[in-house]
């Protein structure tokens, strides 16, 4: 691993996973950004209020480092509900899902993290858990074996996955309702660090702000962990926390203006030098870099194409010419290329 790995929008470290406990907005009127989200989500939870009863299951779907963990705290929080914490790749088998859900007090939040990773034995316990909070647990062995219903309390279920295509439909039609995160913008990551610094207590001028905010891939999980390598670097080198100490310490880490990460780079290094630009289909993208398909299409291209360096065609992904210019590699055809006007 080089030290590129920075801007990477999954965790680093465990440390990292402290620090952002710590950071996390505990209520709606604290999370930044995802407006849309934060509205429909607000509108849920103050029904389920008003009727007494439990929110409808939630299904948080979106890259990582958007918020996901966050906002299934928060929706505990806002319900005035305890939350149970699991995983998908801690569900091996249906006798793992039984005994949390057994477990759950009325009301209680039951997140599952990397949902898409759950055995298929337990989903298909889910499916009935969530529709009519009731399980049928098999007792016995060979011909003497019957199944025992099990009515289970009342519970909300909110799911995250960096990959929604891969949930089976009738798990993704069992959600009332599903949250996309989007990527933030600038003016938004710059709030997530406005709050990040009053909360570490650390002086950084706006325009500072405003350059980590350019370089964090849309993501608040980078943005924090780039305000904290500029906090070191301000503690060590003295001075002010401003532009130039920001650019400073963001060269030193390899930081490009766009913040793009090794995949992404890898990707675009792949499209622009060997298939010139492209088009190129998704799976010789994926096997070029030797990632899986899915994290090419749900993590890198949405951003890759969100900051206007690749396009989608009918014929396959297509660089613009913005990315020939970002690289410096010359556009073999010209400004003109296929599928983009
Ligand atoms: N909208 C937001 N406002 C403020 N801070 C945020 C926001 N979203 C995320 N963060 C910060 O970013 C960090 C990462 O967020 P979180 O852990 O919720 O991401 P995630 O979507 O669950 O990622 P993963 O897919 O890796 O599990 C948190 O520490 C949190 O402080
Ligand atoms: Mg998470």
């Amino acid at each position: 691993m080089t030290d590129i790995d920075i801007t990477t929008p999954e965790p680093i470290s465990e440390a990292e996973l402290v620090f952002e406990g710590a950071l996390r907005p505990k209520s709606l009127d604290e999370f930044v950004g995802q407006a849309k989200v934060r509205g429909q989500l607000q509108l849920l939870l103050q029904a389920a209020g008003i009727q007494g009863r439990t929110a409808d299951h939630i299904l948080l779907a979106g890259p990582p480092g958007l918020g996901k963990t966050t906002l299934a705290m928060i929706v505990a929080h806002e319900s005035g509900k305890p939350l149970r914490m699991s995983s998908g790749p801690a569900i091996q088998h249906a006798g793992d899902l039984a005994a949390v859900l057994s477990s759950l007090v009325p009301g209680e939040v039951l997140f599952i993290d990397e949902i898409h990773r759950m055995a298929r034995s337990a989903e298909e316990m889910l499916y009935l858990a969530m529709e009519d909070f009731r399980i049928d647990i098999m007792v016995g062995k060979g011909a003497g074996a019957t199944s025992v219903p099990l009515d289970l309390a009342p519970f909300t279920l909110v799911g995250a996955t960096t990959r929604s295509g891969m949930l089976p439909n009738p798990l993704r039609d069992r959600f009332g309702f599903t949250a996309h995160l989007e990527f933030y913008a600038d003016s938004e990551l710059e709030q997530v660090l406005h709050r990040a610094a009053r909360m570490l207590d650390f002086d950084i001028d706006r325009e500072g702000l405003a350059e980590i905010a350019g370089r964090s891939r849309g993501t608040p999980r980078i943005a924090n962990r780039l305000l904290r390598r500029v906090r070191d670097y301000v503690l060590v080198h003295g001075g002010d926390a401003d532009l130039a100490a920001v650019k400073a310490a963001l060269t030193l880490y390899d930081v490009d203006e766009l913040g793009l990460d090794r995949l992404d780079r890898a990707v675009m290094d792949i499209m622009l030098t060997r298939f010139g630009g492209g088009p190129v289909g998704l799976n010789t993208l994926a096997v070029s870099v030797g990632e899986e398909a899915e994290t090419i299409e749900s993590v890198v291209e949405p951003f890759l194409v969100r900051i206007g360096l690749i396009t989608r065609t009918p014929r396959g992904r297509v660089a613009t010419p913005q990315a020939f210019a970002h690289f410096g590699v010359a556009n073999p055809q010209g400004s003109f290329l296929p599928g983009v006007l």
